[in-house]
């Protein structure tokens, strides 16, 4: 349901009877084919002929930039942010009196009145009831399309959230995904011949091929019932021509149908029975009926000819879908996912905060209930005995139970002390997660990160929570002195050969022998087991800057591609989206941009790094860094 307050509904309804009343002259039926679908966008400051008809309309931009208004059918809530990210127009043809609207011709729906006559003016049957319920009731006429009951044993029930609250009818014959990865066919559609020969002449005069249509419904809109002014959102809404068709309208002139580029250039559209209109639902649309009867529309979606859909199913009559506001799944396919889907395992201090909050924003990802479950480390219960309490231990850190009705969301965690602790975390990993779980790692120059590391144990800022598991050793110590600490560590466990504890230089002969070699391997379990405790995060200053090898643990334990490895400084060089793209495609999710790509988890340091110290720690990391090389590919030759 959308935000508009029902004070500004009746508002907006009472005018409309007053427009209806002073007979609003309806926009001349001018067939401009089709509405291109470069023009679904939201209107935006940055637009130059936004800003020109602002002027014109002498309009405040703050007033009507995306006003926050109401919601129409399922998906469609106008969001107040999303014209600072739409992209810009450059076309004014886009903002022109009547380009929201073409009409594409007059049709005989003689055919389709027949087939929805019986219940179409009866009181709403819009019950909320979950398919379950609805299934469980005797059917009173198969031949009623309108009835709940019938459509959930018969048809398929679709939830559409705010089109039930408004007590909208409905009957839904294709309906898709809100990323248009799956087109699912209902029975009334491809398993009613007399349907789709009803519907075919609209499909016709679109020119349209019935397997490009990706939604299609008949909408009983009550009497007295006015949509408020909104637009529709949602990835689909950008890939599709909108399309209504009046079908039953008993006084046209009573029924009051505006859409427009702006809510002040919306123009009133025909609804007399039959008439083929496309529309665009990126720009602001309203509906009041005044009458005294329900009004029935067919409203239909398609794609263009070039667009690739996934999957196309034929649902049975009866099927159960499991919906959220932007995913639909299907009964049979509960359980599909196994939880979690994806762990960002590291490094700590390389933004893994921003990577996780810039993941939570895609629609279809569900946020574990806390970000770093720890849950292989120091969450991990020794105390329990059994393989399975383990597993409902890890488990119960995620929304397992609520996920799997929904196996096209998925949820994960991020812990950045995973990819370092893979001497405890990998087996654990093994014995309470068997399936698949992709891997994402982000990295960062190690100078900077030990850097940020020391800033933060030292800090006396966060939560009582956050001082206690940082640590009190650091405090009184300098960089310095931590660094050198965590050179006496590693090279009490057999971890750095190569380095000159005295020189602070690197041994190059030493190193090319033994890094990577089995040596280093079982050196830094050593090292981990003896100098990683788990009560305290004042540990490995240095250490966990050594990339390779500690991906490298990761990547002998399991496949290469499950792991996405990324660089904090690309988010800089090549901006957040590009970043997320990569992500995107390694979790195989569609596509999506974020709104918000601020760098979280910031903190502003007491003091620069000594250049000398910086310089030594350059001179330690380099050659570990030109080893990423071996693991993740040419792109990494010269990291930093
Ligand atoms: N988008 C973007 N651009 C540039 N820098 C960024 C970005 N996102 C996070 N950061 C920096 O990453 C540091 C925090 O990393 P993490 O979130 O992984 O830290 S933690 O391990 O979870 O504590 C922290 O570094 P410091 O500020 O140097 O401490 C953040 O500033």
């Amino acid at each position: 349901m959308g935000a508009t307050p029902k004070e500004e509904i009746d508002r907006q309804h009472d005018a409309a009877v007053k427009l209806v009343e002073e007979n609003m002259s309806c926009a001349p039926k001018v067939n401009r084919g089709e509405i291109p679908l470069k023009w679904k966008t939201r209107p935006t400051v940055e637009d130059p002929y936004y800003k020109m008809i602002i002027k014109t309309e002498k309009l405040s931009l703050d007033d009507k930039c995306d006003q926050s208004e109401t919601a129409d059918d399922d998906s469609d809530v106008s969001d107040p942010k999303d014209g600072r990210s739409a992209t810009p127009s450059n076309d004014p043809y886009r903002y022109e009196t009547g380009s929201c609207i073409s009409s594409r011709g007059q049709v005989d729906i003689s055919h389709i009145v027949k087939l929805l006559d019986e219940g179409c003016q009866d009181p709403a049957a819009v019950t909320m009831s979950t398919p379950a319920e609805l299934k469980s009731q005797k059917v009173k006429s198969r031949s009623n399309l309108w009835d709940e009951v019938n459509a959930a044993n018969n048809n398929v029930h679709v939830v559409r959230p705010s089109h039930d609250a408004w007590g909208i009818k409905k009957i839904v014959l294709i309906f898709c995904d809100d990323f248009l990865q799956t087109v699912y066919e209902m029975p009334w559609w491809h398993m009613k011949p007399d349907m789709r020969k009803a519907i075919q002449p609209v499909l016709d005069a679109l020119n349209v091929d019935p397997k490009r249509v990706v939604r299609m419904l008949f909408a009983a809109l009550p009497p007295g019932v006015t949509i408020p002014v909104h637009h529709d959102t949602g990835a689909w809404v950008q890939k599709t021509h909108r399309v209504h068709v009046p079908i039953v309208v008993d006084d046209p002139t009573r029924v009051l149908f505006r859409c427009g580029p702006i809510e002040s250039m919306m123009q009133r559209v025909d609804c007399t029975p039959g008439h083929v209109f496309e529309m665009n639902n990126q720009g602001k649309h309203a509906v009041s009926n005044c009458q005294d009867k329900y009004r029935v529309h067919l409203i239909l979606d398609y794609v263009d000819a070039s667009f690739h859909i996934d999957e196309r199913i034929k649902l049975s009559p009866g099927e159960i879908l499991l919906q959220t506001r932007r995913s639909i799944d299907r009964q049979k396919d509960k359980g599909k996912r196994p939880t979690p889907s994806f762990m960002i395992i590291g490094a700590q201090k390389s933004g893994t905060t921003s990577i996780y909050d810039y993941l939570s924003q895609h629609p279809l990802i569900v946020k574990a209930k806390r970000r770093e479950t720890h849950c292989l480390d120091w969450r991990w219960r020794t105390d329990l005995n059994t393989k399975k309490e383990r597993q409902q231990h890890c488990l119960s850190f995620f929304l397992e139970r609520e996920l799997r009705f929904h196996p096209s969301c998925m949820t994960g965690d991020s812990t950045p002390s995973y990819l370092f602790d893979s001497y405890r975390c990998i087996p654990r990993l093994k014995q309470v997660f068997s399936h698949e779980i992709k891997f994402i790692a982000i990295f960062r120059d190690p100078t900077k990160r030990a850097k940020s590391h020391y800033e933060m144990v030292t800090s006396e800022d966060g939560t009582p929570e956050q001082i206690k598991t940082r640590g009190e050793e650091w405090r009184d110590m300098t960089i310095e002195e931590v660094i050198e600490l965590d050179f006496q560590n590693m090279k009490s466990s057999g971890m750095i050969p190569y380095w000159d504890m005295e020189t602070k230089t690197i041994d190059m002969n030493i190193f090319r022998e033994f890094a990577g070699s089995k040596a280093e391997d079982d050196a830094f379990q050593l090292y981990l087991k003896n100098h990683v405790p788990m009560n305290t995060g004042s540990h490995s200053l240095v250490s966990r800057g050594m990339y390779e090898l500690q991906l490298r643990q990761w990547m002998k334990a399991f496949p290469a591609n499950t792991f996405l490895a990324l660089k904090l400084e690309d988010i800089k060089t090549n901006g957040v989206n590009e970043v997320m793209k990569k992500v995107w495609k390694h979790l195989k999710l569609p596509q999506f941009d974020i709104e918000d790509d601020s760098a979280k988890n910031t903190r502003s340091y007491k003091s620069e790094i000594d250049e000398e110290t910086k310089k030594m720690l350059n001179r330690f990391y380099e050659p570990h860094n030109l080893r990423l090389e071996t693991l993740l590919g040419s792109e990494w030759a010269s990291p930093w």
